[in-house]
């Protein structure tokens, strides 16, 4: 077997379709937030509707999934995030998959606990960082107060929320991963709605000379690139025979 075959060969395979990836809508979604306030939990709910109640500390896996949206096919990537800076001495977990995913975004879902108000602190450091990045744009915002279904423990009133929220711009939602999940469906689904439609208007673009490669594999944009370029060579060499 030849070199070039083999290459091929060594491929992973994608959950979304190579053909379906170059053409539907990309969109990607990052969510971020303090430790053990949810993250995982959500957005395995969002796309699996089951809650699943404890994880391996997140080290920053990437989500793929194909979505409708307004009867359009959207290419999911939800990027969870490893932890938002929360004062516990403890910041060196990956802050470049951060740094990196806030570049990589078409939309944020930020995360905080209803138990926790330091996890809803540890947001608005956050948003400056976004912020400072893109200065002239505003990306498509959820801000979701997770763990709702534990009222005897709440530390966090809902006007906080959507005092934050207001600072930040976009919706404020109250849920529970563990026992609802049409409110978490509506959160993610609203923030991809948004991406998507901002990226119509962009002609698919969101900014240009500001794209980063994602930082880990798989690296779906890096798959559709290496296809395309396969194609075109070999669409060369047939004309210029
Ligand atoms: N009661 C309750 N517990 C929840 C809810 N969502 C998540 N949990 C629990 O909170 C803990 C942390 O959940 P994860 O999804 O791992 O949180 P994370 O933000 O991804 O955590 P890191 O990996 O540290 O970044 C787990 O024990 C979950 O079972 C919820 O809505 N209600």
């Amino acid at each position: 077997m030849s070199n070039n075959s083999s290459n091929f060969l060594l491929l992973p395979i994608p959950e979304v379709p190579v053909l379906d990836y170059l053409h539907n809508r990309n969109v990607k979604i990052v969510v971020l937030g303090a430790r053990k306030v949810g993250k995982t939990a959500l957005i395995v709910r969002f796309l699996t509707k089951r809650f699943i109640g404890d994880y391996e500390p997140n080290t920053g896996a990437l989500y793929s999934r194909q979505i409708s949206i307004d009867g359009d096919q959207i290419s999911l990537q939800v990027q969870d995030t490893p932890c938002a800076n929360q004062g516990d001495g403890d910041d060196s977990r990956n802050p470049d998959v951060i740094t990196r995913s806030l570049h990589w975004a078409d939309g944020f879902v930020f995360v905080f606990s209803l138990t926790d108000p330091e996890s809803w602190k540890a947001l608005r450091p956050l948003h400056q960082q976004i912020r400072k990045i893109y200065p002239n744009t505003r990306l498509p915002f959820v801000l979701i107060g997770n763990k709702a279904d534990l009222p005897h423990a709440r530390q966090v009133e809902t006007n906080e929320g959507i005092q934050l929220v207001n600072e930040i711009g976009g919706t404020y939602f109250e849920v529970s991963a563990r026992e609802n999940y049409n409110e978490v469906y509506d959160a993610f689904h609203q923030v991809c709605q948004e991406a998507s439609k901002t990226m119509g208007s962009n002609n698919g673009e969101k900014r240009r000379g500001l794209l980063l490669a994602r930082p880990k594999s798989p690296n779906m944009q890096d798959l559709g690139r290496r296809l395309k370029q396969a194609l075109s060579s070999k669409v060369k060499s047939t004309t210029s025979v």
